[in-house]
């Protein structure tokens, strides 16, 4: 904030009046005048500050609200002051909450507006804030959160749950914060948004030079698009290697995927039970085969551009000992997945062979079998970056966020929904990326494109569908629209939207 108020003329009282007023007017055209009792929270700082700018736009336009001044501190800011001398000008004088004699009665019907504390949170709220924060959770009550749910910090983890409001709807100003993309942090947050407050976004950036929140525009840029000359052969050969008796649907998906986002060859290399299997399921795939049920030999006679290996191709020893030949000969660029993922944690001496930026693909439990268990979800980031960079590989976190992790760059994903939780996505998932990276995108982008791209299917998909009957194979389906999206204007939003 200090940077824009810096570079700009704005003052810092004016960026509280826009920001604030943003956060009025969000409400308002909601509730269109009802006559809803509303309760307005507010700290002693420049979020309690927003909150008294809001009470003071929702008197004025006739709600029926309660002002509170939560006095935790009497340290109380600049602009909190000039906007409390603002109120009491227009209106009753806010009630100050001194202790819990002070709380007010609040009905399951009612708003409450929660600006107590927001990213100026330095330590866990004690005392009568903190039971004022847990008497407003126990209401029940919908509640928008201004910039953070109060008590959720901006940088660290949690740890007494019991003091962090659980908020309805958050409205955060300028940027996505980290700590709402964590699952640590589900259950403060319903869902949120982010108002756009004309805050020095360069600022930003160089505050947070390692994290980026990839949305529609971060991902135009990255998409290749093909002229009239091209041919087959100028979008590489894809292998996935997998599968084992009884999971053969794995390395079909996988290998649908593949040529569905447009590797120009796509080969599949499983064992011999899957042959008609695939062969039938993937007339466009070219197929070679190992031992009866299992992968053994990796004695594949294809030449790809890139190879996706893992799905469904179990860890028994065989699988295990042939994996480990094939790791220490293979050039190839990978990406790798699901058993292939395990049988490199039960054997990490296996990394060192990896080629770089081979992009892995492991969903929480993987990921857990490959760092080690983590203490909270910032942990967790800190050994995905170092594993990166240790062993120069690319890191894809599968999560509600999924987050591609490149040495010390995170790249979080803004796309896709529960309906992906369903057997087979990240079979999908990893003949998307190895499809991407055998066109020629740099296995960074194919990563982050190709995230993009599986979760926009999903949400593309439940304008139509439902979150129980869309299935793996629905991903695919939807991946035509969610590449035409990219090139699809949104219709101007108005400041609301
Ligand atoms: N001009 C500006 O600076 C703008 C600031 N904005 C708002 O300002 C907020 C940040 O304001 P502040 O930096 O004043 O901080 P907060 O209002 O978030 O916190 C208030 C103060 O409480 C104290 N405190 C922290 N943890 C405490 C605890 N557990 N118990 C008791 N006291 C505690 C801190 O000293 C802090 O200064 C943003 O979240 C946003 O809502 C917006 O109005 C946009 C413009
Ligand atoms: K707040």
């Amino acid at each position: 904030d200090k940077a824009t108020i810096n570079n700009t003329k704005i003052t810092s009282l004016e960026l509280m009046e826009h920001a604030a007023t943003l956060c009025f007017e969000w409400l308002h055209s909601r509730l269109q005048g009802q006559n809803i009792k509303i309760h307005v929270f507010c700290g002693i700082g420049n979020n309690g500050g927003d909150g008294l700018v809001i009470a003071r736009h929702l008197f004025q336009h006739g709600y029926n609200v309660n002002c509170y001044v939560v006095n935790f501190s009497d340290k109380r800011s600049p602009e909190f002051l000039t906007n409390y001398n603002r109120l009491k000008e227009i209106a009753e004088w806010p009630k100050i909450i001194n202790d819990e004699g002070d709380f007010p009665e609040v009905d399951f019907e009612d708003i409450v507006i929660d600006a107590i504390f927001g990213i100026g949170l330095n330590r866990k709220p004690s005392g009568f804030t903190k039971k004022l924060i847990q008497y407003i959770n126990n209401t029940k009550v919908f509640t928008l959160a201004i910039d953070f749910p109060s008590g959720m910090f901006g940088d660290k983890s949690v740890t007494d749950k019991s003091s962090v409001l659980r908020a309805g709807h958050t409205l955060t100003f300028q940027t996505p914060k980290l700590a709402f993309l964590l699952p640590e942090n589900n259950e403060f947050l319903n869902t949120w948004e982010v108002l756009d407050i004309g805050l020095d976004t360069n600022f930003i950036e160089s505050l947070l030079p390692t994290t980026h929140y990839i949305t529609k525009n971060d991902v135009i840029p990255m998409y290749q698009s093909r002229n009239k000359w091209s041919h087959k052969g100028m979008f590489g050969h894809s292998l996935i290697i997998g599968g084992s008796f009884g999971k053969i649907g794995a390395v079909t998906l996988a290998t649908k995927a593949a040529l569905k986002i447009g590797s120009g060859l796509v080969s599949a290399y499983l064992p011999k039970c899957g042959y008609q299997i695939l062969q039938i399921s993937v007339p466009e795939a070219m197929v070679e085969v190992d031992s009866e049920k299992l992968l053994t030999y990796y004695n594949f006679k294809t030449k790809p551009t890139v190879i996706g290996i893992g799905p469904g191709m179990g860890t028994t020893d065989k699988t295990a000992v042939g994996f480990e030949a094939f790791l220490k000969e293979n050039k190839t660029q990978l990406v790798i997945d699901a058993d292939a993922l395990n049988l490199l944690s039960k054997n990490e001496s296996l990394l060192q062979y990896l080629p770089n930026k081979s992009v892995l693909t492991p969903h929480p439990k993987e990921l857990q079998r490959l760092l080690g268990v983590w203490k909270n979800d910032y942990e967790k980031l800190e050994k995905a970056i170092s594993f990166s960079t240790k062993y120069n590989v690319i890191l894809v976190i599968k999560g509600a966020h999924t987050t591609v992790i490149d040495e010390q760059q995170l790249y979080i994903n803004s796309t896709g929904n529960p309906a992906l939780a369903t057997g087979g996505s990240g079979d999908v998932l990893t003949g998307i990326i190895t499809g991407l990276i055998a066109q020629g995108y740099q296995p960074l982008h194919a990563a982050i494109f190709g995230v993009y791209l599986h979760g926009k299917t999903a949400d593309l998909a439940l304008q139509k569908t439902s979150y129980e009957t869309f299935t793996a194979t629905t991903i695919l389906d939807y991946l035509a629209e969610a590449i035409l999206d990219l090139f699809h204007q949104e219709e101007i939003a108005d400041s609301e939207a």
